[in-house]
């Protein structure tokens, strides 16, 4: 049966701008742009996942998050679920800890990056904001 992970994803926005990152090529769908996020552990909620992911990986805190979209995609090796949230407040200033590359962007011009196919609808939500 094919892998089915359940993913926590945050779009973290400030003024209109969002925070990405770089996906190291030896990683899945490695080599393109992603949201901070990570797989849902056994016995967590995403919301859980999801300060735990971007503490973990942009070390910030999480103050306020509201749902945007569940997207589901199967790639050619596994299914994931993306669980993707918009991060509108949060404390510290968002780093990379992962050693990958990132930055802020404005929302406008999301469309040059080269997401992961799954993401194609939430930067089609995100550009018609
Ligand atoms: N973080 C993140 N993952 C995404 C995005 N889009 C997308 O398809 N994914 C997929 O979601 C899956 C899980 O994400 P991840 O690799 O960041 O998981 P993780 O932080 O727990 O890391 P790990 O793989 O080292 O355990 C990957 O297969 C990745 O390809 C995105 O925008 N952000
Ligand atoms: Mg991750």
């Amino acid at each position: 049966m094919m892998k089915r992970i359940v993913v926590a994803v945050g779009v973290v926005l400030r003024n209109h701008e969002v925070f990405i990152s770089h996906r190291d090529s030896s990683r899945h769908q490695g080599g393109k742009w992603e949201f901070p996020g990570g797989k849902v552990e056994d016995n967590e909620s995403v919301s859980d996942a999801l300060l735990r992911e971007l503490k973990e990986e942009i070390n910030i805190d999480v103050i306020s998050q509201q749902p945007f979209m569940v997207i589901e995609f199967d790639y050619p090796d596994k299914h994931v679920s993306l669980d993707i949230h918009l991060v509108t407040e949060f404390a510290g200033e968002p780093k990379q800890l992962e050693g990958q590359e990132a930055r802020w962007v404005a929302l406008q011009d999301l469309g040059n990056y080269e997401f992961p196919e799954a993401n194609k609808p939430i930067v089609e939500k995100l550009l018609s904001m």
